[in-house]
């Protein structure tokens, strides 16, 4: 039988993806949580409040105990909605292809604007631009308006991963620190490969007594 794997430079093209993905695209997305929790104390206190429930004592996060983080699972989630770290996607149809009733020619370069469905008022409503991660307690009204790691066959190899690495992240943070922006904080995402905060994220963290 002939060889059916990954030809190598495929092998260095993922390896490459998971450095710059499991690096790079994690720290941002942690970077934007931070920045949006130190912005708003109510969701950090329920988010402390819950992390303190669920590891009360000295208790570390473990994998069994993850999924009892609903709240900080609903605010990483929100933060993923509005600072995706990839704001688009580019795709190609390999072949002809149909999608509801529109033909697509195989070789069509295709386009997909993450951040924009995001932030997309029919899709989420008029506040579609605030930050309330209240809104992924409920089913979404549709199963395209959010996907932060792409969609379809391509999705995301790691975004269970990165989804636990952000809960235990998170809940250590907020055990033990209280976090606020520091007046030097300049609000300006910029794209530039992902979504970051131009002038950096200078959050003042305050440990926490006890
Ligand atoms: C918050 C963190 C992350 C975000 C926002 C993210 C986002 C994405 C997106 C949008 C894609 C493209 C999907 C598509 O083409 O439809 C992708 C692909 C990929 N990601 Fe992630 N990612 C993250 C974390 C990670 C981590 C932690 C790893 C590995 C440790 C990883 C490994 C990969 C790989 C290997 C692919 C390519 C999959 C393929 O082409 O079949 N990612 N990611």
């Amino acid at each position: 039988m002939g060889w059916v794997g990954l030809p190598v430079e495929e092998v260095i093209d993922e390896c490459q993806t998971f450095y710059f993905a499991g690096k790079e695209a994690v720290a941002i997305f942690l970077t934007w949580t931070l920045v949006l929790l130190a912005l708003h104390q109510e969701w950090q206190v329920k988010a402390r409040e819950e992390v303190l429930q669920v590891y009360s004592n000295d208790k570390l996060p473990n994998a069994d105990s993850l999924g009892d983080m609903k709240i900080v699972g609903m605010i990483l989630n929100e933060a993923l909605r509005l600072y995706n770290p990839v704001p688009d996607l580019f795709m190609e149809a390999t072949q002809n292809i149909k999608v509801g009733n529109l033909d697509v020619p195989g070789g069509t370069q295709i386009f997909v604007p993450v951040t924009a469905t995001h932030h997309s008022t029919e899709m989420w409503g008029a506040d579609a631009n605030e930050f309330n991660p209240q809104r992924f307690a409920q089913p979404r009204k549709h199963l395209a308006s959010f996907f932060p790691f792409g969609i379809g066959s391509r999705i995301c190899i790691g975004q269970n991963f990165a989804l636990m690495e952000g809960k235990i992240i998170l809940a250590m943070i907020l055990k033990q620190f209280s976090l606020a922006l520091s007046p030097s904080y300049v609000h300006a995402p910029v794209t530039f490969l992902t979504v970051q905060p131009q002038f950096g994220a200078q959050i003042l963290f305050r440990r926490l007594s006890g």
